[in-house]
């Protein structure tokens, strides 16, 4: 059995997971949100603002929030969907993995009117975090569906980051009204606001931390997409929940069905994806 604890600050409830060779996770029933993946030696992967909100609905700032059943702007909800704002059930759990449930509420239903389960299994291994997503129509009518693992990676310093993977791949530059380009550099780098969903990608990616000396690969399965983002001075400063600096600790990489989407389920059918992380040191 995973451990169930309750965040005494919060009053939130969290589930602990260990391998057996010492990598830990911490994942949030709300929003079924990791936000914490620690590697044997201790060392955390994930970047989480300090000035987190720790309060439902709000979605928390850093780790990996679910965007679920939206991505983005691409469906009829607010932004990306409300798996990150809703309280998920645990169905399943072992030391080293957890599966937790969605069902949308009625008011939910309101605005998506197409039932579904959402299911998000966590697994710890030897310095590898992986997430799977298992969705299923349990309506009787088809719908279309977008979604992320919206995953921040704390990097050393945001001048020694780059991410590896992408060259040469067509992108929507969503500060340019979702224009599409190419990219054309060897590595994406950071020296200004990025804000972009590379299409149909390579199923490996890597964050690149100079600093640090490792690599986060990232293996995706049923993500077509990958986004890269890193909100940069200006919209730090706009964001109550994230510190005016921050932008400087993280990276965000996150495989997506976004601009080569949406997936449409049938009545009964069921659509999986998932990301593996592990580290490559340098
Ligand atoms: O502020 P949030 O709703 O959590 O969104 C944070 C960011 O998510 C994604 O990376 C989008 O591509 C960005 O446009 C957005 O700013």
């Amino acid at each position: 059995m995973a451990g169930l604890t309750t965040d005494q600050s919060s009053g939130q409830k969290y589930v602990v997971l260990k391998s057996a060779e010492g990598t830990t996770a911490e994942i949030f029933l709300h929003g079924a949100h990791v936000t914490s993946w620690k590697t044997v030696s201790g060392e955390e992967v994930l970047f989480v603002s300090k000035q987190a909100v720790y309060k439902p609905p709000k979605a928390i700032r850093g780790g990996i929030p679910v965007c679920f059943p939206q991505f983005g702007g691409f469906g009829p909800l607010s932004q990306h969907g409300f798996a990150r704002n809703s309280e998920f059930a645990v169905t399943d759990s072992a030391a080293d993995s957890v599966t937790l449930s969605l069902t949308p509420s009625k008011d939910q239903l309101q605005l998506f009117p197409h039932p579904f389960e959402l299911k998000v299994k966590v697994d710890v291994g030897n310095d590898v975090l992986e997430q799977t997503l298992t969705a299923t129509n349990t309506g009787s009518k088809a719908f279309e569906l977008t979604a992320a693992l919206h995953t921040y990676f704390s990097i050393s310093s945001i001048d020694k980051a780059r991410v590896d993977g992408l060259s040469g791949v067509d992108y929507l530059d969503s500060l340019q009204d979702k224009r599409r380009l190419t990219e054309n550099g060897a590595s994406v780098r950071f020296g200004g606001e990025v804000d972009r969903i590379y299409l149909a990608t390579p199923s490996r990616l890597e964050v690149v931390d100079e600093g640090r000396g490792r690599a986060v690969v990232v293996e995706k399965q049923g993500f077509p997409d990958a986004v890269v983002w890193n909100p940069w001075v200006d919209k730090a400063a706009g964001m109550g929940d994230f510190g005016d600096d921050e932008y400087k600790e993280m990276v965000c990489l996150e495989p997506a069905v976004a601009g080569s989407g949406p997936v449409t389920l049938q009545p009964g059918a069921t659509w999986t994806a998932k990301q593996t992380l592990s580290l490559r040191q340098l």
